[in-house]
């Protein structure tokens, strides 16, 4: 009993997905004596749905993705247990595994959709007791979900919020410390080099201002949802997509090269001017987009920031890259006094 309220406890105090995500598996190999427990998280590319762990025990520790290299799931299909149990909207199935192991599979449902599943594996069978005390903390766990979700996400849209972008880009930064000298920095804006790399744009409605004047506010308002719907179809789950604020949106695109990241955003905003916004008809983007160095969040933003605003100013309905400009002469490399300020 001591034991699961002290889990309970450290369940509800975190502020974070990740951490939430930490604590349950914590909570979950302790209280019920497990080898392995993962949470996975559910996804949909190209029409296909994924499956990807998001934090497991590596090691006698807790781990989670945003620790490692990018892992692209994969499909649900290699796990028809759990297809199954969806599809027959259970609450958990269990299998043997390939050893003889007992696996429980426990779909986290949230308003009849699953985006997270548990994945609990014990070398003996589940008594009834411990059953009922994991969907009871999964039922802690969901609720939490729940209200971290609306915390970090903008009540217009669903995306990511600026304060969640905050954390999360101080956290990516952490995570990308490549050992480069400013030279190799330097070298590698010159080349354009086609390494692997993370990229940051800032998205902007090209006159966004004309769409309330001539047809009001809620038609705005329904351009900036369509615009965010676009951006969650046109990136990958591991990018992340934020409403900035106002008809602005930020994106971070992780693991490309640069050649894709420039076909990425293109095709982003391709998707934009095709797409037929009702009553209002066509709306453009422009987008500005710089890569993610060991420069100081400031100044990355900045950068993008400056991309963005040549694009705006050099006819809109386009993409610009900084270190392009910036090698071109088109753009000088100080950090712009329009930067709006970060943190
Ligand atoms: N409907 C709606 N409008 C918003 C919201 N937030 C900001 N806006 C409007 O967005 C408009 C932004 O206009 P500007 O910054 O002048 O830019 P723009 O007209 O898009 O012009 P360019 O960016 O130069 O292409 C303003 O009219 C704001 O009132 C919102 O949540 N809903």
């Amino acid at each position: 009993m001591q034991a699961l309220l002290k889990h309970l406890v450290d369940i509800t105090c975190q502020r974070d997905h990740t951490l939430l995500d930490t604590s349950i598996v914590s909570a979950l190999r302790e209280l019920v004596g497990a080898s392995q427990v993962r949470v996975h998280e559910l996804f949909r590319y190209r029409d296909e749905l994924f499956v990807r762990p998001r934090a497991w025990v590596r090691d006698d520790q807790v781990v989670s993705q945003e620790e490692g290299p990018d892992n692209h799931g994969e499909p649900i299909t290699n796990y028809p247990s759990l297809v199954e149990c969806i599809k027959q909207r259970k609450n958990h199935t269990e299998e043997s595994g390939p050893g003889g192991e007992h696996v429980l599979w426990l779909p986290v449902w949230l308003n009849d959709k699953v985006n997270t599943c548990l994945e609990v594996i014990n070398p003996v069978p589940y008594s009834g007791d411990t059953l009922r005390m994991i969907e009871g903390i999964l039922c802690v766990y969901r609720n939490y979900q729940n209200i971290l979700d609306y915390s970090e996400r903008d009540s217009l849209t669903g995306l990511l919020n600026r304060k969640t972008f905050d954390e999360k880009f101080s956290r990516l930064l952490a995570a990308n410390v490549p050992e480069a000298t400013p030279q190799d920095q330097e070298e590698r804006r010159l080349q354009c080099s086609p390494e692997i790399g993370q990229w940051l744009a800032v998205v902007d409605i090209d006159h966004f201002k004309r769409v309330n004047d001539q047809f009001g506010h809620l038609y705005g308002d329904e351009v900036l949802i369509l615009v965010a719907n676009l951006l969650r179809q046109s990136f990958r789950s591991q990018d992340r997509v934020f409403r900035f604020g106002g008809e602005e949106f930020v994106v971070l695109l992780r693991s490309t090269t640069l050649d894709d990241a420039r076909k990425i955003f293109d095709r982003f905003r391709a998707n934009v001017e095709q797409h037929e916004f009702p009553q209002v008809g066509r709306v453009t983007v422009s987008v500005g987009f710089a890569s993610i160095s060991t420069e100081s969040p400031v100044m990355i933003l900045g950068h993008a920031d400056q991309a963005l605003y040549y694009a705006k100013a050099n006819g809109r309905n386009r993409v610009c890259f900084y270190d392009e400009l910036v090698s071109s002469g088109e753009l000088h490399s100080e950090v712009s006094n329009v930067t709006v300020e970060f943190f």
